[in-house]
Order: C-alpha cells, then sequence, then structure tokens
C-alpha cells in the first residue's frame, strides 16, 4: 500500500478575460498549495476493478469520483489493466473553492505512478490531468503558480511569504459552472495579478494582502449573503486581509502574528460550522518513484 497527500489549494488572485468558444472561460489566477489535506491510500483491488473507499458520504464512490477518473484514464493511456483500490480520508470541505476533488485526482495520478511505476514525469501527469478538469495540472504540481487558459497552462513562482491562512466555510455548497455562468465580464473589477506577482517575487506580505482579488466573488456574494457576512467577521476579528476562494463559498484571510489567530477562529465559530487555521505551503511536489 502507498499513501499520497493532497493539498487545498487557495486562488490568491482569480480573474476572468472571457468566454471562449468551447463554454469555458478563459482565466488568470494565482495560486497557492495550503496545509490542509486529504489523505488517498492506494493498493490493488480484484478483477481489475477500481474501487473508492471515502470517508466523507456526500462524496461520490463512482466514475463520477475525480480519482476514479484518474485511474482510468492512466489506464487507458498505459494499457494497465490491474484493479486499484482508493481509500480517500477527506479533510478538504466539498464543493469549497478549495479545489479538493481535484486534489485528490493530482494525488491518484502521482500514486499511480510509484504504484504502477509508470516512470512519468509531473509535466506528463499535468497533461494526463487536464482532461479530467482545469485545476488538476496545477495540482498535479502543488507549490504557488500562475494559471491561464481554462487554468490548465501553469508558470511556477515563489511560496507566498509565510503566514497564516484561516479558512471558513459556510455551511453551503456553490457549483463552479453555475458561478462562471452568472458572471458577468462587463461588471468586472480586475484584480492586478502583475502587482501580485512582483510582491510574491520580492516576498512582500503587504505587498500579497493589497493586490488579493477574485473577480468571482461578487458573483457568489450576490447569490449567498453568508459568503460576505464571513468577510466581515474575518476583517472585523483581525485578519491582515480576506478574499472567497475559487468560486466559493470558503473565505480565507491572512494573518501574520500567530498572537491573532486563535481570535479570529474562536470569533468565528460562533457562527461558521467549518474554520481551520493552516500554514501557507509554497513548494512544489516532486515525481518520487519510491
Ligand atoms: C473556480 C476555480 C478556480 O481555481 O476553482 P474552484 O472554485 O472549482 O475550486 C476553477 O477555475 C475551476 O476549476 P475546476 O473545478 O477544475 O473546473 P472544471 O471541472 O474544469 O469545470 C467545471 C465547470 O466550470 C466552468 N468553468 C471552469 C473553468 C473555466 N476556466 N471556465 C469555466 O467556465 C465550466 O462550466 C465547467 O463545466
Ligand atoms: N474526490 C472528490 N472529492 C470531492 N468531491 C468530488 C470528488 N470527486 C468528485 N467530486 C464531486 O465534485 C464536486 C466539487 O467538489 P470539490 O472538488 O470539492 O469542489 P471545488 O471544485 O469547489 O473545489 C463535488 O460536489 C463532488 O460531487
Amino acid at each position: 500500500m502507498i499513501h499520497e497527500k493532497a493539498p487545498a489549494k487557495i486562488n490568491l488572485t482569480l480573474d476572468v478575460l472571457g468566454k471562449r468558444p468551447d463554454g469555458y472561460h478563459e482565466v488568470e489566477m494565482i495560486m497557492t498549495t495550503v496545509d490542509l489535506y486529504d489523505r488517498l491510500a492506494i493498493e490493488g483491488a480484484r478483477d481489475g476493478k477500481i474501487v473508492i473507499k471515502s470517508s466523507d458520504r456526500y462524496v461520490p464512490d463512482d466514475r463520477r469520483n475525480l480519482v476514479y477518473q484518474a485511474a482510468e484514464i492512466l489506464r487507458k493511456r498505459t494499457g494497465i489493466r490491474d484493479g486499484v483500490t482508493f481509500t480517500l480520508d477527506k479533510r478538504i470541505p466539498v464543493a469549497a473553492g478549495l479545489a479538493g476533488g481535484s486534489s485528490d485526482a493530482a494525488a491518484a495520478l502521482r500514486g499511480l505512478n510509484r504504484f504502477w511505476k509508470l516512470g512519468m514525469s509531473l509535466d506528463e501527469l499535468a497533461e494526463i490531468g487536464a482532461e479530467i478538469g482545469s485545476d488538476v495540472p496545477f495540482c498535479v504540481y502543488g507549490g504557488t503558480a500562475f494559471a491561464t487558459g481554462r487554468g490548465e497552462k501553469i508558470r511556477h513562482l515563489p511560496a507566498p511569504p509565510n503566514c497564516w491562512v484561516i479558512l471558513a466555510k459556510p455551511d453551503i455548497g456553490v457549483s463552479t459552472a453555475d458561478i462562471y455562468g452568472k458572471f458577468d465580464l462587463s461588471r468586472a473589477r480586475h484584480p492586478d495579478i502583475t502587482a501580485m506577482e512582483t510582491a510574491l517575487r520580492q516576498g512582500d506580505y503587504e505587498g500579497v494582502c493589497r493586490n488579493l482579488g477574485n473577480v468571482l466573488e461578487p458573483v457568489t456574494m450576490e447569490m449567498h449573503r453568508e459568503v460576505a457576512m464571513l468577510k466581515d467577521g474575518m476583517e472585523r476579528f483581525g485578519a491582515d486581509a480576506v478574499l472567497m476562494s475559487g468560486s466559493g463559498p470558503t473565505v480565507f484571510g491572512l494573518v501574520s502574528q500567530e498572537a491573532r489567530v486563535a481570535r479570529i477562529v474562536n470569533g468565528l465559530n460562533g457562527f461558521c460550522p467549518e474554520v481551520h487555521a493552516v500554514r501557507m505551503l509554497g513548494g512544489r511536489h516532486s515525481a518520487r518513484l519510491d
């Protein structure tokens, strides 16, 4: 049996440039991984079956699970017919804007690469991952990156300055397709992605805080006032900067002073069911074969 960790991501910036003929949106975003993980165990299965055992009853255990799709695509590409059992310990909230499913799929690709001794590079796995979902290539590498296209083209960036990240997810689920569908380009306030990239290159924490921005945030907030309430709460309790991640509804706050973390977490616990205090990870995965 082998194990692979699947970290959550947050979007430091998310911009949409327009809708494409294929129905997806052209995006520019800066993403980074944080130390909240799902855990994936991989072992063999009889009769060539792909079996998913999940700790979360809201996550599908069939072909709809992105982990299943990762195994299926990898088998098709390589001609391998072996069965495989995945035991998925979900810690990342589902449908939260934290790319839990995408990160699980990426972990399945990295893990199966080791389990089946395929010898593929992360670039090859990322290319395969793009067939599963727009965020999967980023999740294959992890770390910090500038993502373009529909999110699948990746350019690596330096890790953000170390700080605490407080994640708060209201008790609602959000459909990514729904939020992109309601997005109106003419009303968008575009974030300054160049300024964010400069802040990352200079290790400038205040610059990172100043330049957080997500054009999908007002769209999700208009549908769910809980998101705006959480953002207000997080700011009031003392986070340095606050933003919604991805299509939401998770809101994250950046905090440099450890002493403030407990105060913010305790304050939010009063009205938000799911709050996590985590750290930035920033570093990339490797395509290890052991
Ligand atoms: C918004 C983001 C930001 O990181 O993350 P989440 O909120 O899902 O975490 C991503 O763009 C989500 O990526 P991902 O969740 O992999 O999306 P996909 O499975 O490829 O697409 C789901 C649906 O979202 C819409 N979609 C997705 C990506 C994109 N660039 N344009 C789109 O319009 C499409 O309607 C698509 O059918
Ligand atoms: N391994 C998985 N973990 C979580 N959700 C999954 C997984 N595979 C498929 N899904 C489906 O994908 C949807 C989006 O989940 P998730 O990846 O957690 O959200 P997001 O795209 O907002 O980050 C869920 O509603 C779920 O039905």
